[in-house]
């Protein structure tokens, strides 16, 4: 077991734990080459009000089962877990023992790129879903609101290497957010492992004979 600092967040209504240095500066490094040179990024496409627009960051999904997922209009089918992308899901896993089905990763190529207010609440996810987001390279500041009482807000500067743990009742009561930033930044990549359980699947024992 590592010895890792973990801060929480203290939030109403929510559990959200942030692990700053989860992956050492080296490894995260390493991922960050890896990744933002290795996966199959795509960019996608969102509609508003009948128009088409390109969303505002490049994407990528991953499964260990073949359940697409669908949010905002898009649905993704699932890559296979391999290389770095999975070395982190294993290394995630053996500390925190909770087991992903799924990765949506999010490439924010500068300061243009974001992520609008939303809650991860797509029934794909079940009630009370874990979400365990990580961060490789550019810092952004992350914000999240409570979705009734308006005094409720929190920002928190998601370091390279680190760890976000939303879970409990968060995404029920909590709206989350990356904003756009004038700064001049680099890239940053986000890998955000959900669980999506395995639907429609057929028992053994019913196979007719
Ligand atoms: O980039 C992030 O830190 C957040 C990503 C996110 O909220 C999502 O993909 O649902
Ligand atoms: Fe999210």
């Amino acid at each position: 077991m590592r010895l890792l600092n973990v801060e929480n967040l203290n939030l109403k209504d929510a559990n959200v734990l942030y692990y700053p240095t989860f992956f050492s500066e080296n490894e995260a490094n390493t991922y960050f080459k890896n990744l933002y040179s290795k996966l199959k990024w795509q960019q996608d496409k969102i509609k508003v009000f009948g128009k088409t627009y390109d969303q505002p960051r490049l994407t990528a999904f991953f499964g260990t089962n073949n359940q697409p997922y669908s949010y905002s209009n898009i649905t993704m089918f699932p890559q296979e877990f391999k290389g770095d992308i999975l070395e982190i899901k294993n290394a995630i896993e053996t500390e925190l023992n909770i087991y992903f089905t799924s990765c949506l990763a999010n490439l924010y190529r500068n300061g243009k790129d974001s992520n609008g207010w939303h809650a991860d609440d797509e029934k794909e996810l079940g009630k009370n879903p874990i979400i365990a987001s990580l961060t490789f390279g550019e810092e952004r500041v992350f914000h999240l609101k409570h979705k009734h009482d308006k005094t409720l807000k929190k920002k928190i500067v998601l370091k390279h290497g680190s760890l976000l743990l939303m879970q409990g009742s968060t995404q029920e009561n909590w709206l989350h957010q990356i904003p756009k930033t004038t700064r001049k930044i680099g890239p940053r990549i986000n890998l955000t492992f959900r669980i999506i359980p395995q639907k429609n699947r057929v028992p053994s024992n019913s196979v007719l004979s």
